[in-house]
């Protein structure tokens, strides 16, 4: 069985895959942006290819440097990178997940596919199954988002029995707001050393209540300095102090949410407040609009969000 050299644990940046003005993937940043997450957010796992990564809008071979390129730089400075491999095809899955073993990646995540989809538990499961099966040395994730591709399967049914099925399997990246079936899938595995881990950004505070382990999500790319001090103080029982910085995340989220908010805006956020640049999207996705990203801006300003202090000024709302 996989064993990882630690449990995944604490704040998974789900990383952007940078690119240029005509959308071919811009590996160049990918060091410096290595560096940044480590020394100005203090976040050190990372999950490659996922939804914020456009994984599935990249071709397996953009996919495969991008994981070699993450894994390349990451290498003694980072802790764990977890690389998403999940696709339509079953071979192009397996191909992914055997090219991360060879890599030496830490782990691989696997969403349910998603047109053609399983219809139960048992179905999905066989897919997973062949997926981990490619790298039996690798932890495996399951990666359930079903807002995004329509599987509804429970988490809480999927967990029960898997690691009869898939013995590498390691945790869950839980991308949903159901907070009884996340909670469940923690009750239930209490003897297990599963990951849990949570996927909605605003709401982790209460992921944290239920028994999360850790979270994998978009805003830590640029907030997770903040996040790591909500989850200080709730490791210390200051749930007071905790609270303040969920709100004050809420805050930022909400605001952006209520503009419109996505993989084109997470890139665009993530230019500004890094400086790092991290290009447009590839199609369908558009650009994030210039309205948007002065609003934003804004807003990340006036909760002292910015840690650049030329882009700061003095009018901070309150956040404490
Ligand atoms: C639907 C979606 O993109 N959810 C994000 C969240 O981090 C999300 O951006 C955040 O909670 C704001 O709503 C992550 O769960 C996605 C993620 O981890 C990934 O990119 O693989």
């Amino acid at each position: 069985m996989a064993s990882p050299k630690k449990k995944l644990q604490g704040l998974v940046a789900a990383t952007i895959t940078p690119m240029t003005e005509h959308g071919e993937i811009n590996f160049s940043v990918i060091g410096q942006y290595v560096d940044y997450l480590v020394e100005e957010q203090g976040v050190k796992n990372i999950f490659v290819n996922g939804t914020t990564g456009e994984g599935l809008s990249l071709s397996v071979s953009e996919r495969r440097r991008v994981a070699e390129e993450w894994v390349t730089k990451g290498r003694n400075k980072l802790d764990q990178v977890v690389i998403h491999v999940g696709a339509l095809s079953l071979k192009e899955s397996q191909e992914l997940a055997r090219h991360a073993a060879e890599i030496g990646a830490d782990g691989i995540a696997v969403i349910a596919p998603f047109f053609l989809k399983p219809w139960n538990k048992d179905v999905l499961i066989n897919f997973l199954k062949e997926v981990a099966a490619a790298a039996p040395a690798l932890p495996f994730y399951y990666y359930h988002i079903p807002a995004l591709t329509g599987v509804k399967i429970r988490a809480e049914e999927l967990l029960d029995g898997i690691q009869d099925k898939i013995p590498t399997f390691q945790g869950l990246k839980f991308s949903d707001t159901d907070l009884l079936d996340f909670g469940q899938c923690v009750d239930q595995n209490r003897q297990r050393q599963f990951a849990f881990l949570f996927g909605v950004d605003e709401q982790l505070l209460s992921a944290l209540v239920m028994g999360a382990t850790g979270a994998v999500g978009s805003t830590y790319n640029y907030l997770g300095k903040k996040t790591n001090q909500m989850l200080e103080a709730f490791e210390q029982k200051d749930f007071s102090s905790a609270l303040n910085h969920q709100f004050c995340i809420q805050r930022f989220i909400n605001f952006v949410l209520k503009l419109g908010f996505g993989v084109s805006q997470t890139k665009a956020i993530m230019t500004l407040v890094s400086g790092i640049p991290m290009g447009p999207p590839r199609p369908p996705l558009q650009k994030a609009s210039r309205e948007f990203i002065d609003n934003a801006k804004a807003k990340l300003k006036s909760l002292d969000f910015l840690l650049s202090t030329d882009l700061k000024d003095g009018n901070f709302e309150s956040c404490s």
